[in-house]
């Protein structure tokens, strides 16, 4: 039976990057023999213009089926915004992995001091589909003029869910847990999350668990990113949190993302946009759309072997083939050469080369 992937590249760099990151899915399934099966749906400007919607009755039908048949995922790319929140809520994908990592030999493009980098391996598991991002939003007019809300929202059932996701991760990686919030400004929020973290703390005994007030955490990360295993966070403070840990490593053009819920459905994506002064000259790096390729691998495929040849060409690549936001004062490649030059090393790497 094929792994079915559906393929939305979206805008900006979403299709210069998503066309590696579909090279290198289909060299590992050569190579660790698997069948991929690969559909590709036009979102954001290119189905606008088609159909006047940012993503069409046919994307939707294909996700929907895909789903409800537990064979298929999502390789997405980039969008301005609107089709990218209407997939995650729909699909219910409130579970966000977001790996950050400091490379062997690219140290040098952080902006950190090359000893307080080095080592960083973190994760940031961002709760994806409610906070003030899906709040109830009110305006009206007033004696100050024009007013505006949008509600910052946790219910236990959303907290209790993610942070189970955490302490599990944990579980897994380096056992330390911290959570970032701002209870001292939004208590009445932050008393759900707490309410519910108190008991998985005792169920997670062997998980270390400390947490910091948001602004300090983006400090701490600054100061010493490699202190940090797994981090907790609300959406919007996941999303600020994963750039910055972005930027600490170099490039957010690294970064890759895996966005679950419950039902084993999964869409793999960069942590970037649709980076658009950098769009259609291809210059944008390609490794977090491939990283996220990997992590599909792992997730959907329960193909350990395929993420770990995916990491490990990586790895072996970019110290010697950057795009420009990772070169340095060396020569860059183009995002077409990164992606080609992995998939060549997956395949010495499989035939035994280094
Ligand atoms: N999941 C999604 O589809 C996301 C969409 N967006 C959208 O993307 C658009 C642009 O947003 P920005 O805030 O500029 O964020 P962005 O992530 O697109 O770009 C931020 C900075 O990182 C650089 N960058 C990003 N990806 C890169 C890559 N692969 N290689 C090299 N450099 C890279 C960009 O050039 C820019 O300097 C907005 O419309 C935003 O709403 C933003 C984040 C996620
Ligand atoms: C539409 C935005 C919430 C996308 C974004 O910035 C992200 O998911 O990181
Ligand atoms: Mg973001």
């Amino acid at each position: 039976m094929p792994m079915n992937v559906i393929v939305m590249p979206g805008d900006g760099i979403g299709p210069e990057v998503t066309r590696e990151g579909v090279r290198v899915l289909t060299a590992a399934a050569e190579i660790c023999g698997f069948d991929v099966a690969l559909r590709h749906f036009d979102i954001g400007e290119a189905a606008f213009q088609e159909s006047g919607d940012f993503i069409s009755e046919e994307a939707l039908r294909a996700c929907d089926e895909g789903q409800a048949a537990g064979d298929t995922s999502i390789l997405f790319g980039a969008v301005p915004s609107e089709p990218i929140g209407l997939l995650r809520e729909r699909y219910d994908l409130y579970a966000n992995l977001r790996p950050v990592r400091s490379y062997p030999g690219l140290s040098a493009v952080s902006p950190l001091k090359q000893e307080v980098i080095e080592g960083t391996d973190l994760l940031v598991v961002r709760e994806l589909t409610s906070d003030v991002y899906y709040g109830r939003q009110r305006q009206g007019h007033g004696s100050g003029g024009e007013w505006a809300s949008q509600e910052m929202y946790y219910d236990e059932h959303q907290a209790r869910r993610i942070a189970a996701v955490a302490f599990e991760q944990a579980r897994r990686r380096r056992k330390r847990l911290t959570f970032a919030h701002k209870t001292n400004a939004i208590g009445p929020v932050f008393s759900v999350w707490w309410k519910v973290l108190e008991p998985l703390r005792e169920q997670y005994g062997d998980v270390e668990f400390d947490d910091f007030y948001v602004d300090n955490m983006a400090a701490q990360l600054c100061l010493r990113p490699a202190d940090f295993d797994v981090i907790l966070a609300p959406n919007l403070f996941g999303d600020i949190l994963s750039d910055l840990a972005g930027g600490l490593v170099g490039s957010l053009g690294l970064l890759p993302s895996a966005s679950l819920n419950d039902r084993g459905f999964g869409l793999y994506e960069p942590v970037s946009g649709t980076a658009p002064t950098i769009a259609g000259k291809n210059i944008a790096n390609p490794v977090g759309s491939i990283l996220s390729v990997a992590m599909m691998c792992e997730h959907a495929f329960g193909r350990v072997d395929a993420r770990e040849l995916i990491e490990s060409a990586v790895l072996a690549t970019i110290p010697g083939r950057a795009t420009a936001d990772i070169s340095g004062p060396g020569p860059a490649v183009t995002t077409a050469e990164l992606g080609k030059a992995v998939a060549d090393r997956m395949r010495e790497i499989a035939a035994g080369g280094k």
